[in-house]
């Protein structure tokens, strides 16, 4: 028989008591570091107030409240790494909201970061003017963690301390390099009609030539179709040829970008660090084998070539050559900037697609659309990008996309102490202008007129001309508050690029064909297709992300 009085009246041994104990005090740290940095964040918010009082000629700046945390050093790190898309910024928004005051500057921690978030349009527009900034901390953590390059390599193209050695000549340095091969208008149109040339000729493969009508999964189709284009543009047909299923295996490096960036451990992504591994032994491969036939220095001229494609391409590796880089550092790169080349531009696509084709849009978006894209048709059938690129529908529907679905984390290093709304920044501090927070933001965003801000709608960047009665387009009265593209001397060399190829692409496509909506698909557990009708329900969803993630990708594809 069991006497449990006596189990129960026997002292538990030394050991035991220590792990009983180890629980209690993590909830006991946890619940002090909750209070003390509650209690902070409610003394910043009332100093916050009693400044907005004062006369402004005795304000002195003030710290941003830091958001409250349970867990010491990780600080808000697991809700920021919420996978469901735009979660954290609505808690944000939410939180500030709570305060009652218009405080748009906070900071958080984030496994032992610390980051103010800014979210005022004036704080946005101060950070993107500021000449004390620097994207090279950032930089270089995406090149070691996001992109796999090694630390050498990494501080061979972002120095912590510019050296002596590196030459002062603008086009020198990676700008100057992206200004003149990237941004500047008469090489954006180059890449552009050699992008074009390359979809047109893609679409011709793809075997509808002769066809009445055929059902496609829209998305899949689109994908592979844009990719390869846009591949071949700018890095030449070589790589494809060398790596088929380059494709594939880049959908499973972008998904797993954030993961490595943020540093999430290899047990909960396992994926996320093979596939980089397999990605870039295949790219090294091409990179070595092209190089090895330009002698070791890609040559300048021409426009586009079989083994290296654009100028852009060239002109970088020529860069790597003079810094010194290693050949794997080499991939890394080029794999950082086919993710810039791609990861925006295909999900833009396929998200206007979805929405001109949703019988859940009104139908005059589409024959509007149409209506434009004809009108830039030339005589020998192709697309005329410069008309196509002053139209206002296909303008408005292109810029709603981007603030919808982009949510980008655009980042700075401060170099000197700044101001930002009052707040006090401090030098080396880093600030981050979430674009999905602003690009969301109700204040904003929720004007009467319109549809709320977390609905996509066609027509929101059309103004009615007072004197001509005519609906034209423009961005102007959204400045620090729609920054797809990031801002400042760090904004995306890409985007002229972007723009035209997402234009051109949809057009060719719009032209080439009559589309049809037949029903939306989804995939099961098992990645199985499901129909799911025509009903808004079925419409595309956000695929599960991190915050910060560029454009969402769509769920299932
Ligand atoms: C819809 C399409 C695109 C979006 C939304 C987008 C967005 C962005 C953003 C937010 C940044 C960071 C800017 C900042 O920190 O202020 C960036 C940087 C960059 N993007 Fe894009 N991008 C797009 C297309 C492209 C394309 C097509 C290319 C290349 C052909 C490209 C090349 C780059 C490069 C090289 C950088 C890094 C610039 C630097 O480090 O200074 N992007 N992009």
């Amino acid at each position: 028989m069991l006497d449990l009085s006596s189990i129960l009246s026997t002292p538990a041994p030394p050991i035991v008591q220590t792990l009983l104990a180890i629980p209690l005090v993590l909830v006991a740290i946890s619940l002090l570091t909750w209070l003390t940095t509650t209690i902070n964040w409610y003394s910043s918010i009332s100093q916050f107030k009693s400044r907005v009082k004062s006369p402004s000629t005795t304000v002195k700046p003030i710290p941003p409240p830091l958001l409250p945390y349970a867990i010491p050093w990780l600080g808000s790190a697991l809700t920021f790494l919420n996978e469901n898309p735009g979660s954290f910024w609505r808690m944000l928004r939410a939180k500030l909201a709570s305060t009652g005051t218009n405080v748009q500057v906070c900071t958080i921690l984030l496994g032992g970061q610390k980051a103010h978030v800014v979210n005022s349009a004036a704080a946005v527009q101060a950070l993107f003017k500021s000449k004390h900034v620097s994207r090279d901390l950032f930089n270089y953590q995406i090149a070691t963690q996001g992109l796999g390059a090694s630390k050498r390599d990494a501080e061979v193209m972002f120095p912590s301390i510019p050296s002596s050695s590196h030459s002062d000549k603008k086009e020198d340095s990676m700008d100057g390099l992206n200004h003149e091969f990237l941004l500047n208008q008469s090489a954006a149109n180059s890449l552009t009609n050699k992008f074009m040339e390359c979809f047109r000729s893609t679409l011709d493969n793809a075997d509808l030539e002769d066809l009445e009508w055929k059902q496609v999964d829209l998305f899949s189709w689109w994908k592979k179709l844009l990719f390869n284009a846009s591949t071949t543009a700018l890095f030449g047909t070589k790589i494809l040829e060398m790596n088929p299923d380059l494709a594939d295996q880049f959908w499973e490096y972008d998904a797993g970008f954030l993961a490595r960036f943020y540093g999430v451990p290899k047990i909960f992504k396992p994926r996320a660090y093979a596939c980089l591994d397999e990605m870039l032994d295949r790219t090294q491969a091409w990179v070595e084998h092209v190089l090895a036939e330009h002698g070791g220095n890609p040559p300048e001229q021409p426009d586009w070539e079989p083994l290296m494609g654009s100028k852009v391409v060239r002109a970088r590796h020529r860069h790597y050559t003079r810094e010194g880089l290693s050949s794997r550092g080499r991939a890394a790169f080029d794999l950082g900037f086919l993710f810039g080349l791609q990861a925006n531009v295909i999900p833009v696509t396929s998200w206007i697609l979805a929405h001109l084709l949703s019988p859940q849009t009104p139908e005059d978006v589409l024959l509007r659309v149409r209506e434009e894209i004809e009108s830039a048709r030339r005589p020998d059938n192709e697309v005329d990008i410069s008309i196509l690129v002053g139209q206002p529908v296909l303008n408005s529907v292109l810029h709603e996309t981007l603030r919808h679905y982009v949510d980008a984390l655009v980042t700075r290093q401060l170099k000197v102490d700044m101001v930002l709304d009052g707040h006090l920044l401090k030098k080396d501090d880093l600030v981050m202008a979430p674009s999905s927070l602003s690009q969301h933001d109700p204040q904003f965003w929720d004007q009467d007129t319109e549809p709320p801000g977390d609905v996509w709608y066609a027509e929101r960047f059309l103004r009615q001309d007072p004197t001509t009665g005519k609906q034209s387009f423009g961005t102007s009265w959204t400045a620090g508050k729609f920054f797809p593209f990031g801002g400042g001397t760090h904004v995306c060399p890409g985007r002229i690029f972007a723009k035209q190829e997402v234009l051109g692409a949809l057009a060719t496509l719009l032209l080439k064909f009559d589309l049809r909506f037949v029903e939306y698909l989804g995939t099961d557990r098992n990645g199985d297709t499901l129909n799911l009708g025509k009903g808004a329900a079925g419409f595309p969803k956000v695929r599960k992300q991190y915050a910060g993630n560029g454009t969402y990708a769509v769920s299932g594809c």
